[in-house]
């Protein structure tokens, strides 16, 4: 019976020869398992390493679009002012002047020149430039003046070695075209490789991670190798010719991705490339494969190892099998059961032998480079990896058996984690952005997959979850986003982003129909502070000035910076009353002028600046971006022209009279030396209607404008600080007049009134200077009277008065002008050492027929009479004016009716 059934059971069992084939095949089979999973892991590891060097090539894309975007913006800015420079608009000077200007706010640009059909330079940043571009022998220049079918947009060009500047650089460049003209010439900037270079410096990729800009050619414009040791970048203008880039540059396709040796380190690579939005440039950003495939080589030799171990006790086990079965047959007969027995125990430790191998796999394939836990159906954490203690800090041993909401950071609702278990349920997975927060407390984001393990049944047995660390991806993701659209050394948006805003803007204005204010503030005395103290001192400054303006704006209002020392303001949502949103931007403008020109303390040193602004509005009506900032720029430039300190609003008329007010100041500044400006007389009479005096009045004889009114160019003379030489030579000439009169019995007794403007008077050395004057022409001090206005007597009173007396004790009289139009107040009139009061001519004019002129002109007579000072009327046009007068007690006239301003020969002295 024993042997019989010791003789069955040596027939069920396996011969060696099979148990081995059996062995062998489970082996190859692992083989298999182990091939497939390091194939999925290598393919997900290069997935991953493709979307990290994408998101970063996609980034700098973005990043060199942007760029490229301000820069094409401003070329446009400049064609606008080439148009304004050929319709006569702006003088060449002023047009190098608002390029240096366009210059300094771009920060890619080095130069930018605007050159003719044929190449000649018609206005440069860079005064040594050459006078004449070879367009002709231009590969890149050529076709945009040559074709045209070539882009109306501008074009980039490859790296070329300029002759101006002696290094390599490239070309930005915009086509000057009309359709009547045809190609008119070129807007060019020339950008300087070094700054792509820079910019990439800053960013803190991964290690093992490269970035590189390259032209068509395609050689390197800029690149940078981050964080590993014996990696270079290449310099610009290095060869980069792969056949995978030449296919790239030479297919349609704007993105692309490979894997190989880099021409430039010969490290083996992953690389992403990206077409530059509009340009021929390429984007490569690059990844290590032993740095991302690290993880996947210590798995790959973990496995195999765990394999060959396998097959080595799968060998030990098998030959033991043997073993067995071979003194199994020889002790058949006689030790059936004993036999029986080691059999049983010999297949029992085969089975845990092999369950043992495998068991050990899945655990090495549980410890991947991503973070993982298992949790059971009621969500207690069962198994962690030892990624998730190196991402979360906390070991097996602290997590086991807890809920996942350990890791809870607090940042999300509850409607966050309903969404999550919704979908579970539904889905059986969900995946997304979640921060948690390690053991230490540090809150970071990471990216979540979790998957629910069903059994037969569809029960829900386990949640698998698989966590990666997303933080310095998403900080530099936010780096990135920082350096495209906000500017370095401020942090406020770059002209980028304001364009973006400009743009959202313009919708909701033409939506909600409310007024946006543009402001564009520069700096008045920048450049002196920066050459002079250096750029440390300079940025510093610009920081604080950006804080100021940003202190003033509301939140949901915009500060950005264009550039150098140029700042863009804008205010939203101003309602649909356009003058209200004049006065509420003329209001803040105002506030802004305020806080610039309050001192800044700068690293130990006090500084000083003030701003000039220039305010446009915009919100009904069609205008583009372009146009809002060339308005605004104008108006800034016509504040600045003003005086500095100051704010100029822009309207349709704006633009001619800023350009006619800045060839007015530039003749201006000529006329003296170019003697144009003639002294005219107007005379003032008595109540018998003989001459007692003369009202001096100046005129410009302009060669090309004919006679121009001093209401014209006084103003601007004050306001450019030439009223000082034009104001001494009015009293020259007056002053000498006098003296010719006084060698005459028939003149001899008259007086020349002459006009003063506040800021002349001001002047230091204005007292010293009368006297200087009446010394040189040998005038009678007591023949010459002072015509000063209300507005003097505004400030600074007793530096006024005490300059007034040191004036009068020379025998000068004073006669106050324009009286009733302004202070008017009573205290000064008795404190000031005035000898006559002047009716202004606006209340003369309407005597007649306004009582309230008419009162006010009664009142002035009055008032003269009772503080004893002479009182003359100006503007007295007819012979009623003249009654009216001199029934109320006013016995000097000076007026129309008498004589109009002359020069001194056509003066009616016989009158006399
Ligand atoms: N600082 C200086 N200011 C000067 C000087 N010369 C002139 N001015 C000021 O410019 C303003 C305009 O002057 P003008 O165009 O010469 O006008 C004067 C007269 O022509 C005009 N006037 C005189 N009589 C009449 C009249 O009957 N009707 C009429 N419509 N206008 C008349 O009035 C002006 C004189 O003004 P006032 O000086 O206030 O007496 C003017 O403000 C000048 O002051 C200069 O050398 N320096």
């Amino acid at each position: 019976m024993t042997h019989r059934s010791d003789a069955k059971q040596q027939q069920r069992r396996l011969p060696p020869r099979q148990a081995a084939f059996i062995g062998l095949a489970t082996g190859v089979l692992l083989l298999l398992l182990i091939g497939w999973e390091m194939n999925v892991a290598h393919e997900e590891d290069e997935r991953l390493a493709r979307a990290r060097t994408a998101t970063t090539a996609d980034m700098m894309n973005e990043w060199v679009s942007s760029l490229l975007a301000t820069s094409e913006h401003s070329l446009r800015e400049i064609l606008g002012l080439y148009r304004l420079n050929q319709a006569g608009q702006i003088e060449p000077s002023v047009l190098v002047d608002l390029l240096k200007r366009r210059r300094d706010s771009v920060d890619i640009w080095e130069d930018v020149a605007l050159v003719d059909a044929q190449g000649y330079v018609l206005a440069s940043t860079r005064p040594m430039e050459a006078s004449r571009f070879e367009l002709g022998s231009s590969a890149f220049l050529a076709p945009l003046v040559l074709e045209s079918s070539s882009a109306a947009s501008p074009a980039v060009s490859t790296l070329y070695w300029s002759e101006a500047v002696g290094q390599l650089r490239v070309l930005h460049a915009l086509r000057i075209e009309s359709p009547e003209e045809g190609v008119e010439g070129l807007v060019l900037a020339r950008l300087d490789p070094a700054l792509f270079e820079g910019l990439m410096e800053r960013l803190s990729l991964g290690p093992g991670t490269s970035l590189a800009l390259v032209d068509s050619s395609p050689r390197v414009i800029a690149q940078r190798v981050f964080g590993i040791d014996g990696s270079t970048a290449a310099a610009p203008g290095a060869h980069v010719a792969t056949p995978q880039l030449l296919d790239f540059l030479g297919s349609d396709v704007t993105r692309d991705s490979w894997v190989r040796k880099s021409p430039v380190d010969d490290n083996r690579r992953l690389f992403s490339a990206r077409k530059v939005t509009g340009t021929d440039w390429v984007v490569l950003a690059g990844e290590d494969t032993t740095l991302y495939l690290a993880d996947w080589w210590r798995r790959f030799w973990a496995l195999v190892l765990g394999w060959v171990a396998m097959v080595l006790m799968g060998a030990v086990a098998l030959r033991h099998y043997h073993h067995l079965y071979a003194a199994e047959k020889e002790l058949r007969r006689h030790r059936n059961r004993l036999a029986t027995e080691v059999e049983q125990r010999t297949e029992a430790q085969r089975v845990s032998e092999l369950e043992a191998a495998q068991l050990k796999i899945a655990a090495m394939a549980f410890e991947t480079h991503l973070g993982m836990f298992i949790a059971d159906a009621d969500n207690r954490i069962v198994q962690v990896n030892s990624t998730f203690t190196a991402i979360t800090g906390y070991s097996a041993e602290e997590v086991l058996g807890c809920n996942p909401s350990v890791l809870n950071s607090g940042r999300h609702d509850a409607a966050f984690y309903r969404h999550l278990w919704h979908s579970l349920q539904e889905n059986g997975t969900w995946q997304g952005e979640v921060w948690n927060q390690r053991k230490n407390g540090e809150i970071y984001l990471q990216w979540l997959t979790i998957s629910v393990v069903r059994n037969d049944k569809d029960e829900i047995t386990h949640y698998v979850a698989t966590l990666s660390d997303i933080t310095q991806r998403k900080a530099a993701e936010q780096e990135i986003h920082q350096l495209a659209f906000y500017d370095a050394l401020t942090g406020l948006p770059n002209r980028r982003l304001l364009i973006d805003r400009l743009e959202a803007s313009l919708k909701d204005t033409r939506r909600d129909s409310q007024y946006t204010a543009v402001m564009f503030i520069d700096l008045d005395n920048f450049k002196t502070i920066n050459d002079s103290l250096g750029h440390y001192l300079g940025d510093a400054l610009l920081q604080a000035v950006a804080q100021r303006l940003d202190d003033i704006v509301r939140d949901s209002d915009t500060v950005a910076r264009l550039g150098g020392d140029e700042f863009v303001v804008m205010l939203h949502e101003l309602g649909n009353d356009s003058e209200h949103a004049v006065r509420h931007a003329e209001s803040i403008a105002s506030k802004l002028l305020v806080a610039l020109s309050q001192p800044i303390r700068v690293h130990e040193h006090t500084l000083q600046v003030s701003g000039s602004i220039g305010i446009t509005l915009f919100g009904f009506g069609e205008v583009s971006v372009s146009d809002i900032l060339q308005q605004a720029d104008l108006a800034m430039y016509q504040a600045k022209a003003s005086g500095r300190n100051a704010l100029r609003f822009f309207d349709p008329e704006m633009q001619a009279v800023v350009v006619d007010r800045a060839r007015m100041e530039g003749d201006l500044r000529q006329a003296l030396h170019n003697e144009e400006l003639r002294l005219y007389y107007q005379s003032q009479v008595n109540a018998d209607g003989c001459i007692i005096g003369v009202e001096a009045l100046v005129r410009w004889e302009h060669p090309a404008r004919g006679m121009v009114s001093p209401a014209e160019f006084i103003p601007l003379a004050e306001e450019n600080n030439l009223i000082g030489p034009i104001g001494t030579w009015v009293l020259e000439t007056a002053c000498r007049q006098l003296a010719r009169w006084a060698q005459s019995s028939t003149t001899e007794a008259l007086d020349i009134a002459v006009n003063v403007s506040p800021n002349q008077f001001r002047q230091v050395g204005f007292v010293e200077e009368v006297q200087q004057i009446l010394e040189r022409t040998g005038a009678d001090p007591r023949r010459l009277k002072l015509e000063v206005t209300e507005t003097l007597l505004m400030e600074e009173v007793e530096d006024v008065r005490s300059r007034m007396e040191t004036l009068r004790c020379m025998g000068i009289r004073f006669s106050l002008d324009d009286f009733g139009t302004g202070y008017s107040s009573l205290a000064y009139l008795k404190r000031l050492p005035l000898d006559q009061l002047k009716i202004d001519q606006s209340f003369v004019r309407d005597v007649l027929e306004d009582p309230a002129d008419a009162a006010i002109v009664r009142t002035v007579i009055s008032l003269a009479h009772s503080l004893e000072l002479d009182v003359i009327a100006e503007g007295v046009e007819t012979e009623a004016h003249r009654q009216w007068l001199f029934h109320h007690g006013c016995v000097a006239y000076q007026g129309y009716l008498f004589s109009r301003p002359c020069p001194v020969a056509e003066l009616a002295l016989d009158a006399h």
